[in-house]
């Protein structure tokens, strides 16, 4: 008996371990296709050029390869084409954390972040030719410069002779031990040779999650011919700064920084995928040295006062001038910030800039693009937009190019600042996702994929039509850096996809009318599925937040999913971004019931097409993805096979204590801000832990694998580790894989490859793949 159950075991050993080292060479040649991230196009005398920063998985290093790719782009008018012509090889530009061109195209600066707490920053300003200066600032002077989604903000003025930039200010200083273990006054004596030792100080809170070490962004100016670093005066310390820009450059007139501003005084909750944190678009005028201006020479030490341009509304980030100088734009979430949520439908608004350079007390917000509550059926679903270009305008000057969520897809938006027409730049009929990267005049550069095609620039070459209105027409390029592997080709060339509109159930009369309409959800197979007419297995794939959305885009780990067999079921429960607010409001306060019944109906829906087995059906989630997945088994014992579940949230009552956002708890829970406090009570801890699949334990039988990080500061590890160990305690079969390094979104590139190589061997035990 004993050594038959050995040998089984062996056996069992033996085929996982060929599973895996087969799998492992396919999953490889996923992982490591590169990505799009940004493009840039210069126009020299010979023509437009593109610059194309990229970047892909080095499995060895365990982190992303940066490099740049070149090319000069030729147009014919007669026939309308358009020819990329790529240099033969990208170059890598790895150990880079920022490339920012100058707006005359002439300079470009390189910023390098040092690894450790105690190497400079370097500044490097790069001709068409050579390196033309070099900087290093030590940490004395501040910390790594902000290369981050909130706090970037790295902008040349108009003459180019500065360059203001967001970095951390050094830390406050930390008190001194001498050998006898004395406190010593101002560092003095501080030798470790003998036996002194810095002390930790006072605790400065970090801005949560992705931000360990980030507590105080504030702002710099560094002359590119000097390599002088001015740290920006007047801003106070409460207040965290990102995405600096100057304001437009008028002879005689006041020169102004203008930025994003968060408070952080009270106490700094974690701002990762949080955009209800309030900020407001703030302006503090440089004095410019060279510019012979009119401030009195014993006042050059005094700060300027800081003046915040939008008082009247509790969000202002991603500042715009408009290319006449008269009008800023900006970006607001004020439905997340009134409301609690951490995304909601965002709006654009723009006030006078005046001419003089006088800022007057109270600015006049003027709505552009409002928020939509209850969109009309294929008309504009709202904005949800997560950054801007640096220059976005078409040489009309008032015409902003923009790429936002539309129902499931991401699409390229043109708004007429002035007549207020907003409309779809990208194909009306594409179900894939676009977004811009750079503008050629008035045509787009632009990246477009889709869950079964990866990410491949287009030329959207603008047309007007007769009464004045401009479309694009989209053209394909050659694209020879994205020649896939055969593997990649083959995997992916079976497949199609669909959106499908599915129904909600449990309709109830109080729901609002945006919140009752059909939810969408992304339908993967492939095509020889349906020849045989037998259903492949499926993955039911439920995205995180739960205010984000699975757009209809390339993702590397879903591709390979499909690609080894699995038909994928991605669904955007009410809740998501991109199907107004009135629909993403409707999940607050129903979380684990109303998310949880618009999955099974996706799932339903699909088994009633006959797009799926219902005896092979897996699923698979992250974070708030993790909380559905966990709820899903529990909830619904019998449905799925086995499921997969990254940093689930499995408790909200031991959550909520030791999270970065511990208002999300609350808010998910509650649907409104009015219950959060920092000392939850028992009421509220029974309401979350009857809220969360912890409560549902006893009816799980699903084998269930976790894949959690130790440095996780938004759902902390200990959420999963006590769900694993209650099931474990049932006796459902269980897999754990810990990764001690990384954070919340596991991410690294070999955690990664990791993740979903195990995902695959687990989820083909149990549907016999
Ligand atoms: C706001 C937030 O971070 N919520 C988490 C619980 C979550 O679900 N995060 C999402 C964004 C994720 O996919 O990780």
């Amino acid at each position: 008996m004993d050594s038959y159950g050995t040998d089984t075991v062996k056996e069992l050993d033996q085929t996982s371990e060929e599973e895996y080292a087969t799998q492992s060479k396919l999953i490889k040649e996923f992982i490591t296709i590169p990505s799009i991230d940004k493009a840039w196009i210069f126009n020299s005398g010979s023509g437009p050029q593109a610059m194309v920063a990229m970047s892909q998985a080095n499995l060895l290093a365990n982190k992303r390869r940066k490099f740049m790719l070149s090319g000069h782009i030729s147009k014919e008018s007669s026939n309308l084409s358009v020819n990329f012509h790529w240099a033969p090889f990208p170059v890598e530009m790895t150990g880079a954390s920022a490339f920012v061109p100058s707006p005359s195209g002439l300079k470009l600066l390189v910023v390098r972040n040092p690894d450790d707490k105690e190497s400079s920053t370097k500044f490097e300003i790069w001709s068409s030719s050579h390196l033309e200066k070099e900087f290093h600032i030590p940490q004395k002077v501040h910390g790594s410069v902000y290369v981050d989604g909130w706090f970037e903000g790295i902008s040349w003025n108009s003459d180019e002779t500065c360059v203001a930039y967001v970095a951390e200010e050094p830390s406050l200083p930390k008190p001194t031990f001498d050998h006898l273990g004395y406190y010593t006054k101002d560092n003095v004596g501080l030798d470790k040779d003998i036996g002194s030792w810095k002390g930790q100080g006072d605790w400065e809170e970090e801005w949560g999650e992705a931000y360990a070490g980030k507590r105080q962004p504030a702002l710099f100016v560094i002359n590119v011919d000097s390599g002088e670093v001015e740290h920006i005066k007047g801003v106070p310390r409460s207040i965290s700064v990102g995405q600096v820009v100057w304001s437009p450059s008028s002879k005689g007139s006041a020169k102004y920084l203008v930025f994003a501003g968060w408070l952080g005084d009270k106490r700094k909750f974690g701002i990762k995928y949080c955009y209800n944190r309030p900020c407001s678009i703030y302006a503090i005028k440089f004095r410019d040295a060279s510019s012979g201006s009119d401030e009195p020479k014993d006042n050059a030490k005094e700060a300027f006062p800081i003046h915040n341009l939008t008082k009247s509304i509790s969000s202002g980030f991603s500042p715009l001038f408009s290319k006449d100088g008269k009008f800023l734009l900006f970006l607001s979430a004020k439905t997340a910030v009134d409301s609690g949520a951490h995304w909601g439908t965002e709006s654009l608004h723009k006030i006078n800039w005046p001419s003089d350079g006088k800022l007057s007390e109270i600015a006049d917000i003027v709505d552009l693009i409002p928020v939509v509550n209850c969109p009309d059926d294929g008309c504009f679903p709202g904005l949800y937009v997560t950054g801007l270009l640096s220059d976005p305008w078409l040489s009309d000057g008032h015409t902003l190019m923009l790429s936002s969520y539309w129902h499931s897809c991401r699409v390229i938006l043109s708004l007429n600042m002035l007549s207020g027409e907003l409309s779809r730049a990208s194909p009306n009929d594409s179900d894939c996702s676009w977004s811009v990267l750079a503008l050629d005049g008035d045509d787009i550069v632009a990246v477009c994929s889709s869950p079964v095609s990866v990410p491949e620039i287009k030329y959207g070459k603008k047309v007007v039509d007769p009464a004045g209105r401009p479309s694009w027409q989209w053209l394909d390029i050659q694209n020879p850096i994205f020649k896939s592997s055969e593997k990649v080709t083959s995997g992916l060339s079976s497949l199609e996809f669909k959106i499908l509109k599915v129904p909600v159930s449990n309709v109830s009369e109080c729901l609002t009318k945006g919140a009752k309409k059909p939810i969408e959800a992304i339908y993967v197979s492939s095509s020889k599925s349906k020849e045989n007419g037998i259903c492949d297995p499926l993955v039911v794939i439920v995205h995180g937040g739960p205010h984000s959305v699975a757009p209809c885009s390339f993702s590397k780990t879903l591709a390979y999913l499909s690609s080894i067999g699995y038909s994928l079921l991605i669904v955007n429960y009410r809740g998501s971004l991109g199907f107004g607010e009135d629909a993403l409001q409707s999940l607050p306060g129903k979380v684990g019931s109303q998310d949880v019944n618009d999955v099974l109906s996706a799932v339903d829906h699909a088994v009633e097409m006959g797009l799926a087995d219902p005896s092979r059906i897996t699923v698979l989630g992250g974070s708030h993805g993790g909380f559905l997945t966990t709820h899903l088994i529990g909830q619904a014992p019998n449905k799925f096979v086995a499921a997969a579940a990254r940093n689930p949230v499995c408790n909200l009552a031991s959550m909520v204590g030791i999270t970065d956002i511990p208002d999300w708890c609350f808010f998910e829970a509650y649907g409104d801000r009015t219950h959060y406090t920092e000392a939850p009570s028992p009421e509220d801890m029974s309401r979350f832990h009857q809220m969360s699949p912890i409560s549902h334990i006893s009816k799980v039988k699903t084998p269930t694998l976790f894949l959690l990080g130790t440095m996780d500061l938004r759902v902390p590890i200990s959420n999963g580790i006590q769900y694993v160990r209650a099931l474990k305690e049932k006796g459902v079969e269980v897999k754990v894989l810990v990764f001690p390094n990384d954070n919340h979104p596991l991410d690294r590139p070999r955690t990664d490859y990791e993740s979903f190589l195990n995902i695959a061997v687990w989820f083909n035990k149990y549907c016999k793949l």
